[in-house]
């Protein structure tokens, strides 16, 4: 499998702090990766990097497709302004505004690709409304929607289902599925391990000075989970024992 961008030999932190060192991995093409970690491990500092907002302290990036940090990015939405004075098309629209320039405003062909980008993420019908009149996943869906404009061969998802009901996220997920499936590698930052079990294929876990990546399977062990700091050991053995409370709720 090819790769859009190669880590090698890591370390990321800051002046009077290392969170960890020696990180090497590959983001492959067609991967879902979830980045994990407890609070203040590190993901938000990951998604900085990997954004060129901040160096990393040692080690470098190699970026193998596209052009450098060619990145769909989609913000946690609280971090996102609801009051910014325009409507649902125009947030979509703004995702290619890379491709063809602010001045000259987007040509049939872009405005049909806008859309059906609308469509796919299921706001078409209220393209024309302004964002601040939208539900949380709305506002959602419509972010994807420019995320989807933008085209790139890494998607990057800070926290893409918090505040969303669950099927506005299985809709979110059947977006994320043909990325994968067109060979992008999508990276989502998560806090909830079920969304990360069900839906990734490799793994980032962050914490206690350390980051494990691997599949899945690989990394996230009940006693990798406990050891950095994820977990604890009763949360642990509940969540991994078999078959799970809700599982055994279904058979009664
Ligand atoms: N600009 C900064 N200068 C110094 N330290 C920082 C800076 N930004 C974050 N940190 C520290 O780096 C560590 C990692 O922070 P980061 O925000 O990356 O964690 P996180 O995993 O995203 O946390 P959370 O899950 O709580 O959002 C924390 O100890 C934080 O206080």
């Amino acid at each position: 499998m090819s790769s859009v961008l190669e880590l090698r030999n890591l370390a990321l932190g800051y002046r009077d702090l290392t969170l960890f060192r020696g990180l090497s991995m590959d983001i492959e093409s067609g991967s879902t990766l979830a980045v994990l970690g407890a609070n203040g491990s590190g993901k938000s500092t990951f998604v900085k990097m990997l954004l060129g907002l901040i160096d990393p302290l040692a080690g470098n990036l190699n970026w193998t497709q596209g052009k450098p940090r060619e990145i769909g990015y989609l913000a946690q939405m609280t971090e996102f302004d609801r009051r910014f004075p325009i409507r649902v098309r125009d947030l979509a629209a703004m995702g290619a505004w890379r491709g063809f320039g602010l001045r000259r405003g987007l040509d049939a062909a872009a405005q049909k690709r806008v859309s059906a980008a609308l469509d796919e993420a299921g706001v078409l019908d209220i393209a024309d409304r302004p964002l601040h009149q939208l539900s949380g996943g709305q506002l959602q869906r419509a972010l994807f929607a420019r995320v989807i404009m933008q085209d790139a061969p890494l998607i990057l998802l800070d926290e893409p289902f918090a505040a969303v009901d669950q099927s506005t996220e299985a809709h979110l997920l059947s977006i994320i599925r043909r990325w994968r499936a067109e060979g992008r590698a999508v990276v989502l930052v998560v806090h909830d391990l079920s969304s990360v079990l069900d839906h990734c294929s490799h793994a980032l876990l962050l914490g206690g000075q350390e980051a494990a990546y691997g599949t899945v399977k690989d990394v996230l062990t009940p006693a990798r989970l406990v050891a950095q700091g994820y977990m604890s050991e009763s949360q642990a053995s509940w969540m991994f024992r078999s078959p799970t409370p809700m599982q055994e709720a279904a058979h009664v």
